[in-house]
């Protein structure tokens, strides 16, 4: 199909600007004097909920008490998930480098030099995937499958309500995170194919 150049541009520009304005009048958290800036630690909160540390610090110390060849194996998976997110959004924020929203704090909790960078939301990112992943692979009953996709998505709306990232930022980023799982599925770990990280992890 043979797009209009300027067609596309107008198109794109005209998102931009509605995705700039949005997240503006959605950046009700986003200082302590804002309209809603009472309800800013319980953003900050959840913000911690979906930072990079606290997953790789609970799988690894999981993947250590694991003694199960089933349990392993998943959480080697769930670290390769945690490893390729990180590396994926640090790669796509190094290259677009969009700026954060003008009222955007920077005082979040330990980042990388990329992380002055807003696009994708990594938060968003890691909430797709790992709600995907979640839902995949554990048993959960049903309302607390629904509490597992309710974070994700309430996660994703937080970061523009504190300032963080533009609408755009993150709708990208939850689709990022639900593709990233596609790919950790499609190449799934297990002793069959990659024996040396389970022989390493079983010589205890
Ligand atoms: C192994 C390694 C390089 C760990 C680094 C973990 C770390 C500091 C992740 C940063 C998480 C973070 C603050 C992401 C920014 O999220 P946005 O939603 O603001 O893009």
């Amino acid at each position: 199909m043979d797009l209009n150049p300027s067609f596309l541009g107008i198109a794109l520009r005209s998102l931009l600007a509605i995705d700039l304005w949005l997240s503006k009048k959605l950046g009700v958290c986003a200082g302590e004097s804002s309209s809603w800036g009472s309800v800013r630690p319980l953003m900050k909160l959840l913000e911690i909920s979906g930072h990079g540390i606290p997953w790789l610090l609970g799988t690894l110390y999981c993947l250590c008490r694991s003694d199960s060849w089933a349990g392993r194996e998943v959480l080697m998976n769930l670290l390769f998930a945690l490893l390729l997110d990180l590396l994926l959004v640090a790669l796509i924020k190094g290259l677009v480098r969009r700026r954060r929203p003008a009222h955007n704090q920077m005082d979040m909790f330990v980042t990388l030099s990329v992380d002055k960078y807003s696009f994708p939301s990594g938060h968003a990112t890691r909430a797709a995937l790992m709600s995907r992943f979640i839902l995949n692979h554990l048993v959960l009953a049903i309302p607390l499958r629904v509490l597992v996709v309710l974070w994700a998505f309430v996660l994703g709306l937080s970061r523009v309500m504190l300032g963080r990232h533009n609408v755009t930022d993150v709708a990208f980023g939850f689709f990022l995170g639900y593709m990233q799982y596609s790919i950790v599925d499609y190449c799934w770990l297990s002793p069959h194919n990659a024996p040396v990280l389970f022989l390493l992890r079983s010589q205890r």
